[in-house]
């Protein structure tokens, strides 16, 4: 356990590791040396001899053991705190790099609880657990130690019931070890199942599920109840069975103690001493049984851990350095093939988006455009072929070098918690406040300002929701102008706007398009009639590509698309009469 914990912490953290422990261990021999010293101060008690030496004696090893403690603790609690930063560090770089198709429901529900509870678990190893361990093996031995000094043959006896206390933790713990993965399985997907009933509460609702009736995070529920008896049912009977033989221990103790005294063997005051000590001797060892629960948890959340980290990120293949130089801001796509878990969803896609020109992806629902943009945006790596931006390999470039090139406005807006101005900083964050208002005047935002109560300094944001989606949009479109990426892909809006909202969105895209090179997945006539180029994709292959014009009188599936469109856009619903 703890190599695993030093293997998660990283060697920057060994010796701080190893100071820790062997102020434990230090702790841990001083309890030891204090439990003993009762002996003879108990036997000079008894015998009437002089005690003060003794009492003396006591006094310094005591005082020295509540230093050791308070020096141990303060030891494991700067382990802890390490473990917690380098965990919440490892795990954030860690998962940054990490494919967005990792990311399933499953797996953000498990994240989180990763974060939340298992980063606890692991950090109140060093902080608390681990000191317990140790004193239950240094204490004792010390004790042992002094025993045989004592009288050998109550140090034998002692000796002899250390074999059965070690079967009886080891039997106890194989015991738990199954219940407990099965409760962490059982934990972990009650986790999953609440996040996702969470996210789904708009849908649920629309269609009158309420929480009794949405029966996979019942079932979920029931699972880990279930599973609790289980572990419970298991647990209590290995329990007992360790308090039991520490029991036997003592009482082994007890009887050799009491033959050799009743032979005259040991003399009464010693034989008082020494079973004080033998009690003692056992107090450790329970409270080392005492955190087992606590132990294995910890070590369900170093492995969970552990997993993550060991999860490949996403390879920087490219020149020896990954470092890739951008050229112009173009992007290339070559022979691209993409599936998602085996379901082919892009073949053989290519063609070049030149630099500062706009290109309209079309097509219908379904037929890859989403997945194309992210593809660009190395959410994932193409199964064939090749992405290029800015004239290298996505795979070469450096991921946070490959992000300078992008801005990314997508439809599903995500906006935090935080002021509408903040929200607009995380384009660029060290932007002034003069350019964040810059960039927000360019995508009209400044409108959205002016109506909001409190202006820029507004909160917004998911739990708030105070904005429209063409409004979200225009945010989105303020980030990347104050980003500044040369090249950006966009997805249009599909909802359809009230004419403010349309007309803003408009502009700030026409301003956002200026000397950039934009990859759009166009839904508006106009975006689409005015690009440089139109692609069409049907069955994530590239079907037609060319101008408006071009694709017009080659009279073929973008023909027949543009006048469908048309055709639905002159539809009105009207009131029968
Ligand atoms: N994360 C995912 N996992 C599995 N399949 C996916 C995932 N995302 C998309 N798909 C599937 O891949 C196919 C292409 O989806 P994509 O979103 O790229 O199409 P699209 O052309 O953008 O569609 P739309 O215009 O409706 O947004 C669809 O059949 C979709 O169901």
């Amino acid at each position: 356990m703890i190599g695993e914990l030093g293997a998660v912490l990283g060697p920057e953290h060994g010796a701080r590791l190893r100071r820790s422990l062997l102020a434990m261990t230090a702790y841990g021999v001083l309890q030891g040396l204090s439990f003993a010293m009762l002996v003879p101060v108990l036997r000079a008690l008894l015998s009437g001899e002089a005690v003060g030496p003794w009492l003396a004696g006591f006094a310094v090893v005591v005082v020295a053991t509540a230093v050791a403690s308070y020096v141990q603790a303060q030891y494991g609690y700067a382990v802890g705190l390490a473990a917690l930063r380098t965990l919440y560090h490892r795990l954030g770089d860690h998962v940054a790099g990490l494919p967005v198709g990792w990311f399933s429901a499953d797996r953000v529900g498990r994240l989180g609880q990763l974060v939340g509870k298992g980063v606890m678990d692991v950090m109140s190893v060093p902080a608390h657990l681990l000191q317990v361990v140790v004193s239950a093996v240094a204490a004792p031995a010390t004790v042992l130690v002094c025993m045989f000094v004592f009288d050998w043959r109550l140090g034998l006896a002692a000796l002899l019931t250390a074999p059965f206390l070690w079967l009886a933790f080891r039997w106890t713990q194989s015991l738990v070890q199954r219940s407990d993965t099965a409760m962490d399985d059982a934990g972990a997907e009650g986790a999953d199942r609440v996040v996702e009933f969470a996210r789904q509460q708009p849908s649920l609702r629309a269609f009158g599920r309420t929480a009794d009736g949405y029966d996979l995070l019942d079932d979920a529920l029931a699972r880990q109840r279930s599973t609790l008896r289980r572990l419970l049912r298991t647990a209590l009977p290995g329990l007992g069975t360790v308090a039991l033989t520490v029991q036997l221990a003592f009482t082994a103790i007890l009887i050799v103690g009491c033959s050799l005294a009743l032979g005259g063997a040991v003399d009464v005051p010693e034989l008082v001493g020494v079973l004080v000590l033998a009690v003692r001797f056992t107090e450790p060892l329970l409270a080392a049984a005492d955190v087992g629960g606590e132990l294995r948890m910890a070590r369900g959340g170093l492995r969970r851990i552990k997993a993550v980290l060991d999860t490949p990120p996403l390879p920087v293949t490219g020149p020896a350095t990954g470092r890739a130089r951008p050229g112009e801001p173009s992007i290339e796509l070559d022979g691209v093939g993409f599936s998602y878990a085996e379901r082919p969803v892009l073949r053989d896609v290519s063609f070049t988006v030149a630099p500062r020109t706009v290109t309209a992806l079309v097509g219908p629902s379904g037929s890859g455009k989403t997945t194309l943009t992210r593809l660009i945006a190395r959410f994932w790596d193409a199964d064939a072929g090749v992405v290029r931006v800015s004239g290298n390999d996505v795979r070469d470039y450096a991921p946070e070098d490959l992000m300078a090139q992008l801005s990314i406005v997508f439809q599903d807006v995500y906006l935090f918690e935080g002021t509408l101005e903040d929200n607009i900083r995380l384009g660029r964050p060290e932007a002034t406040d003069e350019e964040v208002r810059e960039a927000g005047r360019l995508a009209r935002v400044d409108e959205i300002a002016a109506r909001l109560p409190g202006g820029w300094q507004a909160r917004i944001g998911e739990a708030g929701a105070t904005l429209s989606g063409g409004e979200r949009q225009r945010v989105s479109i303020a980030r990347a102008m104050l980003k500044d990426a040369p090249i950006v892909l966009l997805d249009e809006a599909t909802a359809a706007l009230d004419p403010e909202n349309e007309s803003a969105l408009i502009d700030a895209l026409a301003t956002l398009a200026r000397d950039r090179t934009l990859l759009v997945i166009a839904h508006r006539l106009t975006t689409i009639a005015a690009a440089d180029q139109i692609v069409m994709l049907g069955d994530g292959a590239v079907v037609e590509r060319g101008t408006h014009q071009e694709l017009l009188d080659l009279g073929g599936r973008y023909a027949a698309f543009w006048t469908e469109r048309k055709r639905a856009r002159g539809w009105r619903l009207t009131q029968p009469a």
